[in-house]
C-alpha cells in the first residue's frame, strides 16, 4: 500500500493576499469588482440546495467582506431563496436601517457598488438587532461581517446573532452556517479569537489560498473550501 504523508498546504497571510489581489488588479487581470463577483459566486455555489421554505439570513459588514455578502444575497435570491440582509453600517445606502450607528461602511468601495446593486434590484436591509425577529425554521446564516480585515474585538457585531441563535435553537430551528473567507471573530494571521464567542461556521469558503486561521479551523473540525477566483497560482 502506498503511504502518503500529511497534506502540505501553502498558507498565505492577509498581507500576502492583499498583495496578490493588488498585483492582479495592477496587471489588468481582473478588477476588484470582478474579484468580488467571483468570490460571491464561489460562496453561492457552496450553498446547499435546501427544499423551500428556506431563508438565507446574510450578515453584511462594513468592508469588502460585506460586499461579498451582497453578491451572495443577489445570487441566492435569483436562485429562488428567500433572502434577508442584515447590514450594520450601511445606513447611507439603505435609509430603512435608520440613523447611523457606531459602525460605518466606507463609500466608493466595491462593497458599496454591490450594496447599491442589491438595493437597485429591489433588495432591502434590516438592522442586526432584527435577527431576533426571524422565525425559527430552516435558516442558512451567511457570515459576511468581517474577513481578512478584522484586527480588533467585534463582540458588539456578534452579540445580536448569538441572541437570535439561542432563540432559534430553543425553538428547534434547522440552522446551518457559512462564513465568507474568515469567520467573524478570528484574526486571519494568528487564528486568535477577537470575540468572546466567535462565529461558528459549518463551512468556510476562502479565496485563492488558505490563510493561517484556516489551518486552526480545520484542526478543530471545521470544513474549509478554497475557491479559485482567477488570481493564478
Ligand atoms: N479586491 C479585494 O480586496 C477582494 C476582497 N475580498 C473580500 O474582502 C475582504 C477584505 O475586505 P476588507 O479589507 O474591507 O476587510 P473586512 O474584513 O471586510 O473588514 C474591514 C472593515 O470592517 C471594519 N471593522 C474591522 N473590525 C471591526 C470591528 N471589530 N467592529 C466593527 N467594524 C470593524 C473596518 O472598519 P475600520 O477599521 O475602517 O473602522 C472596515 O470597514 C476579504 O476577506 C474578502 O471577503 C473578495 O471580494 C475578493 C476581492
Ligand atoms: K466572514
Amino acid at each position: 500500500m502506498k503511504r502518503t504523508g500529511p497534506e502540505v498546504v501553502q498558507l498565505v497571510t492577509s498581507a500576502q493576499m492583499r498583495a496578490i489581489e493588488n498585483a492582479a488588479m495592477a496587471a489588468g487581470q481582473a478588477t476588484g469588482l470582478q474579484l468580488m463577483e467571483r468570490a460571491g459566486e464561489a460562496v453561492a455555489e457552496a450553498v446547499p440546495d435546501w427544499p423551500a421554505p428556506r431563508l438565507a439570513a446574510i450578515l453584511c459588514g462594513p468592508g469588502n467582506n460585506g460586499g461579498d455578502g451582497f453578491v451572495v444575497a443577489r445570487l441566492l435570491a435569483a436562485r429562488g431563496w428567500q433572502v434577508q440582509v442584515f447590514a450594520p453600517g450601511w445606513e447611507a445606502v439603505f435609509p430603512e436601517l435608520g440613523p447611523p450607528g457606531p459602525v460605518r461602511a466606507r463609500q466608493g468601495t466595491d462593497a458599496c457598488t454591490n450594496a447599491r446593486r442589491w438595493r437597485d434590484e429591489g433588495g432591502s436591509c434590516r438592522p442586526l438587532a432584527a435577527l431576533a425577529e426571524v422565525e425559527a425554521g430552516r435558516i442558512l446564516v451567511v457570515d459576511a461581517l468581517l474577513g481578512i480585515g478584522q484586527t480588533r474585538p467585534c463582540d458588539a457585531l456578534l452579540e445580536p446573532y448569538w441572541r437570535a441563535r439561542a432563540r432559534w435553537d430553543r425553538a428547534g430551528a434547522e440552522v446551518r452556517t457559512l462564513s465568507v473567507d474568515v469567520p467573524t471573530g478570528f484574526d486571519c494571521d494568528s487564528g486568535a479569537a477577537l470575540a468572546r464567542r466567535p462565529f461558528e461556521a459549518d463551512l468556510v469558503v476562502t479565496f485563492h489560498s488558505e490563510k493561517p486561521v484556516h489551518a486552526h479551523l480545520r484542526a478543530a473540525g471545521v470544513a474549509v473550501r478554497v475557491a479559485d477566483i482567477g488570481l493564478g497560482s
